[in-house]
Formats: structure tokens, C-alpha cells, sequence
């Protein structure tokens, strides 16, 4: 059985994680941690009644566990230090938390492989995303004009999500760095053409109602196309959660994408 803690895991994604590893027959729950947790198990949360696990309030003492794999939904802020903890740890890090930077995922790949501990760090867990970022990047060959829309519940704290950065990332390797619209165009209300990713504008949508969604729209002369990605329950992330925490001990390097396990 291989031994799984969940950081973040009173968090939205966490508790999703947290149930999925309960219900997988190889993975044992050996912990959970978030610092905002009071209790001393697992089960005196209601909705996890009669599943034991120890809960942890302080990263030092997650070790006493002894996971194998860290599954990380936590915030931006604290993601990087958990994720070379885990690493130095000889931990495997399956990490879904979004809002690192190219710097910081150089660096813990770095870490990673003096370590020679595998890991991933994906920023979209859901099969339909990495299909719609693979599909984007096929199209900007052809349609190198193209902007995305991405859309967030409204307690997103970051802007743009991993996944826009991702799929930006991926166009730019197709299409370069090319502004695109008017060279003249005046923004009467500051921000109004959205962030600017060589030359690829990202709008962030924040609303009550939504989970995670999606748009590349692509224009070309006279025609269009829009390749659209909605997720509608969070259980749509842990199928490739699951692969990344059964892949990354076969591996001694630390993966940016889940396409890389897939
Ligand atoms: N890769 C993917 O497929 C997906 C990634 N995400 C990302 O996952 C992250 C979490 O999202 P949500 O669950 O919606 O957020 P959330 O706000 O519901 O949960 C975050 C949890 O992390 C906890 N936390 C804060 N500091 C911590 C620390 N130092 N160590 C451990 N836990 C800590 C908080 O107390 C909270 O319970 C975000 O970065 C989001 O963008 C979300 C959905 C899918
Ligand atoms: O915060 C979320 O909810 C999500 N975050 C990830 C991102 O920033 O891309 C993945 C997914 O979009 C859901």
C-alpha cells in the first residue's frame, strides 16, 4: 500500500483528495495536514466519521507519518516550502496547488533530482484540460491569434489560473512572442485587454456558481474556432491524481504537466 498524506485537506480540493485516497484499496491515508485544523483525528470531522487518520497542524511534525507521497492543494504561498520539504523528505510531491512561478518549478526540479525523488506539479489534474491545452497548442500552428478566457468561483485567489499560464506557455512555444490587435489600441480603463503573455491575452472571470472553465478562442481571416473546457464537480481531478501518486515513485525527476505521466 502506498503511504499518502493530503496537505490543505480542509480546503475545497483537500477534502476531495483526502476522500479519494480513503477510497482507493492500495493507498493508506498515513495523515492529514492544514494549519488551520483543531482536531487530533481525521474522524472527529463529520464528514469523514469512523476514518481514522492523524491530523497535523505543523509541518515539522507531518514526518512523524512517514508518507511516501504529498498530495498538495494548499495556497500559493505555502506550496514551494511544502513541496521542498516533501522533497528533502524524500517524499514524492503530487502537487495540484497552482501559482508557482517558471523560477520556482526550475528550482525544485533541481532539488528533485540531487534528491533523486520523482514528483509531479501539475496545474490541472482533469483529462479534458490537458486535451484542450494539447488541442490549443495543434491549432496555434494555423491560428496563431488567440486569446483565453478563463473562468473561477469567486474564491480563486489567483489570477490567471495555473492553467491559463500553462496553456500561454504552450502557444508561446508554437507561436512566439507576437503582439496581437491594433498597434495603436488605447485601454480607456486600465486592464481592460486582460494580462499579456507574449503577446496571448488572458481575461480572468471570478463568479459565484462556477468551479473551473476555459476558452481558447483562435481568429483567423474570416472564420473562428473555440476550444472550451468546463469542469462541473471536483471529482474530475482525482483520476489523475490517483495516476500521479500510483507513476511518480517509478521516477526519479520531478514533472511539470500530467501529460508527462499520461
Ligand atoms: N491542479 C489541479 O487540478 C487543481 C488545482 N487547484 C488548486 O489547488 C489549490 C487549492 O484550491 P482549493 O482547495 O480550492 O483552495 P481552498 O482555499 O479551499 O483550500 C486551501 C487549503 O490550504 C490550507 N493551507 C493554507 N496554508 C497551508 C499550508 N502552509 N500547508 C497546508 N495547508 C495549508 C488552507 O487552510 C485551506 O484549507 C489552489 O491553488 C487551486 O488553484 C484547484 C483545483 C484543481
Ligand atoms: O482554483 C481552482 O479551482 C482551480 N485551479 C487550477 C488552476 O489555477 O488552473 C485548476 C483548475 O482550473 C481549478
Amino acid at each position: 500500500m502506498t503511504k499518502i498524506l493530503v496537505a490543505g485537506f480542509k480546503g475545497r480540493m483537500g477534502a476531495t483528495a483526502t476522500h479519494m485516497v480513503l477510497k482507493n484499496a492500495d493507498f493508506e491515508l498515513v495523515g492529514v495536514y492544514d494549519p488551520i485544523a483543531t482536531e487530533k483525528d481525521l474522524a472527529e470531522i463529520t464528514e469523514f466519521a469512523g476514518q481514522h487518520a492523524p491530523v497535523f497542524n505543523q509541518l515539522e511534525a507531518t514526518l512523524a507519518a512517514k508518507p511516501e507521497i504529498w498530495i498538495d492543494f494548499t495556497i500559493p504561498k505555502a506550496a514551494v516550502a511544502n513541496t521542498q520539504f516533501a522533497l528533502e523528505h524524500q517524499i514524492s510531491p503530487v502537487v495540484g496547488t497552482t501559482g508557482f512561478t517558471a523560477d520556482d518549478i526550475k528550482n525544485l526540479q533541481a532539488l528533485a533530482k540531487q534528491q533523486k525523488v520523482g514528483g509531479l506539479i501539475a496545474p490541472n489534474f482533469s483529462l479534458s484540460a490537458v486535451l484542450m491545452m494539447q488541442f490549443s497548442k495543434q491549432a496555434a500552428k494555423y491560428f496563431p491569434d488567440v486569446e483565453i478566457i478563463e473562468m473561477h468561483h469567486d474564491n480563486k485567489l489567483d489570477a490567471p489560473s495555473g492553467t491559463a499560464i500553462k496553456t500561454a506557455e504552450m502557444l508561446a512555444a508554437v507561436r512566439g512572442d507576437k503582439p496581437q490587435g491594433n498597434p495603436d489600441e488605447k485601454e480607456s480603463i486600465p486592464g481592460a485587454r486582460g494580462a499579456n503573455y507574449a503577446g496571448v491575452r488572458i481575461h480572468s472571470v471570478r463568479l459565484p456558481g462556477l468551479i473551473a472553465h476555459q476558452q481558447v478562442q483562435f481568429g483567423g481571416i474570416g472564420e473562428g474556432l473555440t476550444i472550451r473546457q468546463d469542469t462541473y464537480d471536483r471529482e474530475s481531478f482525482m483520476t489523475g491524481v490517483a495516476l500521479a501518486c500510483r507513476k511518480v515513485r517509478a521516477t526519479d525527476q520531478l514533472y511539470d504537466g500530467l501529460e508527462y505521466l499520461l
